[in-house]
């Protein structure tokens, strides 16, 4: 099996090279104001230049409005966008409206969460399997929480998924044995400080996963 694997919440060219040169399938770019990875027009720009063919862009948003998403699709010249907190119907109109692949984010706590995924058949290209951050957190993603990833364990996925939420470079091979997930996303787990990332880390969790 080739085990893919997404950075997210890359935004400095440092990082952002070492995810490139350690073998990412997707890099992750963060557009929403809240977050401390969130991307100025001019930085996704300065990004999304140093990006091979290979790898690919996705953009991060929580229930984007047009303006933001057609700004974010040119400034990063993303090719598929990820979207947290967005309604089935809003993930359609997207799609339409954009002609990019979508990428649903499930947030995951308990087995009844999961049934969520189903509501973006026919609309999502994606599902990405994520943690529910804690009830008044700013964020719905990026905070580093996982879940029960024996959740996932003889779950009828309606549509191509990645796991995500709380991984690392130490846990991801046992949440790939648990889930047989052949696409895995992380953040937090290869950051050092809120916003920062580690590119010690990034190294270390492309070879974990290119050891799979
Ligand atoms: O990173 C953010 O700031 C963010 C903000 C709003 C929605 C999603 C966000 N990030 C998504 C991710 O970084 C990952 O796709 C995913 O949530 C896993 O993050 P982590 O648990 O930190 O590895």
């Amino acid at each position: 099996m080739t085990l893919n694997a997404k950075i997210c919440g890359l935004s400095t060219p440092e990082t952002l090279d070492t995810a490139i040169r350690g073998g990412a399938s997707h890099v992750g770019f963060v557009f929403f104001a809240p977050s401390p990875r969130n991307l100025s027009r001019e930085r996704a720009q300065q990004l999304a230049a140093r990006v091979p063919n290979h790898v690919t862009r996705v953009g991060v948003f929580v229930d984007p409005d047009d303006a933001l998403l057609d700004s974010a699709i040119s400034a990063g010249s993303l090719q598929a966008l990820q979207l947290h907190t967005t309604s089935p119907e809003r993930a359609a109109a997207i799609r339409a409206k954009t002609k990019l692949p979508v990428w649903a984010a499930v947030a995951v706590k308990q087995n009844v969460d999961l049934a969520a995924a189903a509501r973006y058949q026919g609309i999502a290209d994606r599902i990405l399997y994520d943690a529910k951050t804690p009830a008044g957190a700013t964020l719905p993603g990026g905070m580093g929480v996982r879940f029960d990833w024996t959740l996932l364990q003889g779950f009828r996925h309606p549509l191509p998924w990645a796991l995500s939420g709380g991984l690392d470079p130490v846990n991801m091979a046992e949440a790939v044995r648990i889930t047989g997930a052949e696409l895995v996303d992380v953040s937090s787990g290869v950051g050092s400080s809120a916003g920062i990332k580690d590119p010690g880390k990034i190294a270390a969790f492309l070879k974990a996963a290119s050891a799979l």
